[in-house]
């Protein structure tokens, strides 16, 4: 091998091969999922381990399982067979220390965007919590450029600045780990890079140990330590590709040969079928 070619890892050395030394946060270790309807084996024999301030992606083609892990991994579903554990206890449902994004913002429109980013508060420990918690928020929001933006209701927000306002939603029960389901493909090419960017620069601040669905290959070399490729039937991951671009990383970085080596290795392992 060259040394200009992704260094590829087998999916089980995945398990045990901290990026930037961090302790083990999120370890999932053989796990399996059947749906029982149609008796169909979404995921078989899933092995994988987040560091504390790591940037994991999982990549593969439509209907490799994807959102399956995910959803077992956010607690909202079991699996089948595996043992999920997020610091020290195992997840047998969802949790204030799993923080979520998903495509949509979804703000309650009558509620103001700081009251939006203490709702999850108000819902599991009830107002006087919530109103205990506005200061972080206020700091949330600043910390996004949102800082302005704290009073006003979401009908108010732009596409972006709505996914920033769902940033300190996520953020505010301090989860140990983010669960990011593809949250800014719903916005144009523009504000996706420019919310990328912004997402490394917070991650990086609060330390936060992430893991990315998402079927853009650019933005998971541009955001990730690790990306875990996947195939399907059955959904497993084939292999694990250490992203050693130099951190931050900047968007210029797109146009760089070794970023193209990268982007092609993986589709080349992802195979025809997942652009068709
Ligand atoms: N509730 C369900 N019951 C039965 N089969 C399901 C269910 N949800 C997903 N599947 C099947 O499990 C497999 C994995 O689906 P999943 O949604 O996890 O894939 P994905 O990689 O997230 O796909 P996409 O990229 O299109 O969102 C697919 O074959 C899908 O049809």
């Amino acid at each position: 091998m060259s040394m200009a070619e992704p260094r590829p890892l087998t999916a089980s050395s995945a398990a045990s091969d901290p990026v930037g030394g961090g302790r083990p946060v999120y370890e999932i270790a053989r796990l399996s999922k059947t749906y029982a309807r149609n008796r169909l084996t979404a995921l078989t024999d899933v092995n994988l381990t987040l560091h504390k301030g790591e940037f994991v992606s999982v990549v593969g083609s439509s209907g490799c399982g994807k959102s399956t892990l995910l959803k077992i991994m956010s607690g909202l579903m079991p699996p089948t067979t595996g043992r999920v554990v997020l610091e020290g206890r195992p997840v047998t449902g969802p949790r204030a220390d799993i923080g979520m994004m998903f495509q949509q913002a979804t703000l309650l429109p009558w509620k103001t965007t700081v009251e939006n980013i203490v709702l999850p508060i108000e819902i599991r420990e009830g107002r006087a919590a919530a109103k205990a918690a506005i200061p972080r928020a206020l700091e949330l929001l600043r910390l996004v450029g949102l800082g302005d933006f704290a009073n006003v209701y979401p009908g108010e927000l732009s596409g972006g600045m709505a996914q920033r306002a769902s940033i300190c939603r996520m953020l505010i029960a301090q989860p140990a780990v983010l669960l990011l389901d593809e949250p800014f493909s719903a916005l144009d090419e523009l504000t996706r890079d420019f919310m990328n960017m912004e997402l490394q620069r917070i991650c990086a601040e609060q330390q936060a140990t992430a893991f990315l669905v998402t079927h853009s290959l650019a933005e998971a070399v541009i955001l990730s330590d690790r990306i875990l490729v996947m195939k399907p039937r059955p959904g497993r991951i084939v292999e694990e590709i250490v992203i050693d671009l130099p951190r931050p990383r900047t968007l210029e970085m797109i146009n760089t040969p070794r970023f193209g080596q990268i982007v092609a290795h993986i589709r080349d392992l992802l195979g025809k079928e997942a652009f068709q």
